[in-house]
C-alpha cells in the first residue's frame, strides 16, 4: 500500500489572537485547542497516516492552518503569497521539509494572491475560489505552475465564507458537498453539488477508500454521510472553528 503521509504544524501559543473575517471573534482555550490538535493529528495516525510535524511558526497565530501556505499536485509543492498579509511569514521553513520530501518546489509572487484553502482537487479537476484571499492573478499563476500536468483549473467566485474550501469539499465519489447559504456559485457542480444541512458538514478530509475525517460539530450531516456507507472518523475542533479553521485547513495530505 502507498505510504500516506500528512504535514501538520503544531499551534501557536497566540493562536487566540488568529484572524476572523466572516464570523463574530470569541476567546479561544488555547489548552484545549493543543488537545484537539494532538486529537486530530492522533485521527489521522490511526486512520494509517503518519504525520510529520514542520517547524512551528510561533509567531504566527494562524500556523496551525497549515493547508493555507501550500498547496501540493503530483510532484509539485507550491509556496502560496496570502491575501491576508500577517500571514505571509508562514510559508517558513516549508520549502526544506517539502523539497526532503521529493518535491518541486515553487512559489506565487507578487502580485498573485493565494491561500491553500482556495485550492479543491479532484480527479484531474482543480477548482479555485475568487474571494478575499485569492486574486486573479493567483489563479492565472497557480494555472500556469499545473500546466504539465493533465487538469482543468476552474476560477470559482466566493464571496460569503473565508476559503472555496470552507464551502465545499469533495467526497470520495466525487460528489460535491456545501452548505447552500455560503456556496455562492453551486452550478460550477452542476448534478455533481450536493446540499448539506450544516456549514461544518461540508468540510470533509478523505483518508483513502470511503473513509472521511470530519468535525463532530455537524451529527446531522455525519449521519447522511454514514448513510451514504462512508465511514466517518470525527473530531473536535471547536477552538479552530471559533477561528474560521476547518479539519481540512490543519494538514497537509502529501501523494503517495
Ligand atoms: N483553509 C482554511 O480554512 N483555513 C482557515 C484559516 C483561518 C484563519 N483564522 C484565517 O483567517 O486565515
Amino acid at each position: 500500500m502507498d505510504r500516506r503521509l500528512a504535514l501538520v504544524r503544531r499551534p501557536s501559543p497566540r493562536l487566540a489572537d488568529g484572524l476572523v473575517t466572516h464570523i463574530g471573534r470569541s476567546a479561544v482555550d488555547v489548552d484545549l485547542a493543543l488537545e484537539q490538535w494532538e486529537g486530530y493529528v492522533a485521527a489521522l495516525n490511526a486512520a494509517g497516516w503518519e504525520t510529520v510535524e514542520v517547524p512551528p511558526a510561533d509567531d504566527h497565530p494562524d500556523g496551525v492552518f497549515l493547508e493555507d501556505p501550500v498547496f501540493v499536485y503530483g510532484d509539485l509543492a507550491v509556496l502560496t503569497r496570502s491575501g491576508a498579509p500577517e500571514r505571509r511569514g508562514e510559508t517558513a521553513g516549508l520549502r526544506e521539509v517539502l523539497e526532503e520530501h521529493g518535491y518541486r518546489v515553487e512559489e506565487v509572487t507578487e502580485p498573485a494572491t493565494l491561500d491553500g484553502g482556495d485550492v479543491l482537487k479532484f480527479d484531474g479537476t482543480v477548482w479555485v475560489g475568487q474571494g478575499g484571499r485569492t486574486n486573479a492573478e493567483g489563479l492565472a499563476q497557480l494555472t500556469e505552475l499545473l500546466r504539465p500536468f493533465d487538469v482543468e483549473v476552474v476560477g470559482v467566485p466566493l464571496a460569503s465564507v473565508l476559503h472555496l474550501k470552507s464551502a465545499v469539499t469533495a467526497l470520495p465519489d466525487g460528489t460535491i458537498i456545501g452548505y447552500p447559504p455560503v456556496v455562492d456559485a453551486p452550478l460550477t457542480w452542476g448534478e455533481s453539488f450536493e446540499a448539506v444541512p450544516e456549514e461544518t458538514g461540508s468540510h470533509v478530509v478523505l483518508l483513502g477508500g470511503d473513509t472521511v475525517l470530519m468535525a463532530s460539530s455537524a451529527p446531522q450531516t455525519e449521519e447522511e454521510l454514514r448513510g451514504r456507507g462512508l465511514d466517518v472518523v470525527t473530531v473536535d475542533i471547536s477552538e479552530f472553528e471559533k477561528l474560521e479553521g476547518c479539519v481540512t485547513c490543519l494538514s497537509v495530505r502529501l501523494r503517495g
